[in-house]
């Protein structure tokens, strides 16, 4: 087999290994996108993403996304901005309708280099989310001190939202594998810790499933927008600070959420043989 070409973009720090396969299709096996993904002995990146033609007649392209685990995902909201602002570039338009897993997403260009994507609406029913067993998605009741009580919310994957004094201060890399695997979250879930700034500003770290911590989480950041203003804590419309930069969330009353972020390209390359014929 050949090297593929791909290209390494990223949503403040949350990197992404993409290729273009709707000419020629590429479909990895877990274990070449763990290859891909490995920082050590791959490319490495939080996410492998694959454009496909689309399937939806009212969508430009089909976004299939691999967490570095290997495992495939519904959603990844920093990975949207990325594929969007490609396809405007590539079609010269400034709106863009990308499928995925959990549904279409539409996306236009912001001012500069900002995208915004509306993620879709918040799910929180707790079969929605999902949780093993009913509870109330807005106080969860699982507990892993310090952590406790996270509210519930699925942005086409699942989250879970602790609210705590100082984010900084949780020992999310030795908490976030165990909260992932919680029994309550049969899909497991990615474990958000947020601290309140102020109405309209919140401080966001996560602990993505099938990665560990990023720099940054679109869906964690639409997540923890519509926790906080679920809880009374903030407005519908917040900026939300990851270690990567700011992203912007507003949640309409309709129910959909908006995200808001830059996009960056890092360099391109091409995927060496030898990663791709590991099967
Ligand atoms: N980086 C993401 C989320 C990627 C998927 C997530 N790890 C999952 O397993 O659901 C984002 O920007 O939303």
């Amino acid at each position: 087999m050949n090297g593929r070409a791909f290209i390494k973009m990223h949503g403040l720090g949350n990197d992404f290994v993409v290729i273009d396969a709707r000419q020629e299709p590429f479909n990895p096996t877990e274990k070449q996108s763990r290859l891909i993904a490995d920082r050590r002995f791959g490319i490495g990146c939080d996410q492998f993403i694959i454009i496909e033609p689309a399937v939806h007649q009212d969508a430009d392209i089909f976004m299939r996304i691999r967490n570095a685990d290997g495992g495939e995902v519904g959603a990844c909201g920093n990975a949207t901005r990325c594929i969007a602002s490609l396809i405007m570039q590539e079609t010269a338009r400034d709106h863009v309708t990308i499928e995925t897993l959990a549904g279409l997403l539409h996306a236009r260009q912001s001012h500069k280099n900002l995208v915004t994507v509306d993620m879709g609406p918040a799910r929180l029913e707790w079969q929605e989310i999902p949780l093993a067993e009913e509870r109330d998605t807005l106080n969860i009741g699982i507990k892993l001190p310090p952590l406790k009580n996270p509210v519930g919310v699925n942005m086409g994957n699942p989250h879970a939202v602790f609210f705590v004094e100082d984010a900084e201060a949780i020992e999310l890399d030795a908490l976030g594998p165990r909260l992932e695997h919680h029994p309550l979250f049969p899909e497991r879930a990615n474990i958000g810790v947020a601290t309140l700034i102020g109405k309209n500003h919140l401080r966001l770290r996560v602990f993505e499933r099938g990665v560990g911590i990023t720099s940054a989480c679109g869906t964690g950041a639409c997540a923890a927008a519509v926790a906080a203003a679920r809880r009374g804590l903030t407005d519908r419309e917040v900026q939300v600070d990851l270690d990567g930069g700011s992203l912007h969330i507003n949640w309409l009353d309709s129910g959909q959420v908006l995200m808001t972020g830059p996009v960056s390209i890092a360099f391109r390359g091409e995927i060496a043989p030898e990663l791709l014929n590991e099967s």
